[in-house]
């Protein structure tokens, strides 16, 4: 494992599955996730689909999200320390929010071992999978719609912001 001898990332490491393990405590699935910059946890978050419904409600989408409510809407600079492997739904966020470094506990591989979503598209094993595919071959059904001029938003946006 490669880190930088300033910043171990067992401690916060330790952190988020002790914050994970409170989350499963409170009726919460088991995920947790911290933002930390300079040896400081800037932000903390627990996985809130159980207490919520909301699927997205992901330790990692709701850590960005209370950042970017601090102000803090780029990630560089920052580490993000979380239970498990992202997910591709929050690995597609972190791209977004393009952190210096992802620190997690569990692999995608152990996390399976022991835990399922449960959803009727996918499982932890397929999903990164489906990405992989033509999207005409994927879980979840997509058909392009039958559209006079889909590209007129995007020619919009390049014409607004040509210099
Ligand atoms: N890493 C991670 N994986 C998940 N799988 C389901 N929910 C979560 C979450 O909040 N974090």
């Amino acid at each position: 494992m490669h880190h930088d001898e300033s910043t171990p990332p067992t401690d916060f490491t330790a952190l988020a599955v002790s914050r994970a393990l409170d989350n499963v405590a409170d009726g919460g699935k088991p995920f947790a996730c911290l933002i930390v910059r300079d040896g400081e946890v800037v932000v903390e978050a627990v996985n809130h689909v159980a207490q919520t419904g909301d699927p997205t409600a992901h330790a990692e989408i709701r850590a960005i999200r209370a950042a970017a409510e601090q102000g803090i809407t780029d990630l560089g600079g920052y580490e993000v320390v979380v239970t498990a492997y992202p997910c591709p739904m929050c690995l597609g966020a972190l791209y977004y929010a393009q952190p210096d470094r992802v620190v997690y506990a569990a692999s995608r591989e152990q996390e399976g071992e022991h835990y399922e979503d449960g959803n009727r598209l996918m499982t932890l094993a397929t999903f990164y999978d489906e990405y992989a595919k033509p999207v005409e071959e994927r879980a979840l059904r997509a058909e392009q719609g039958s559209v006079e001029d889909p590209t007129a938003p995007f020619r919009a946006w390049s014409a607004r912001h040509a210099d």
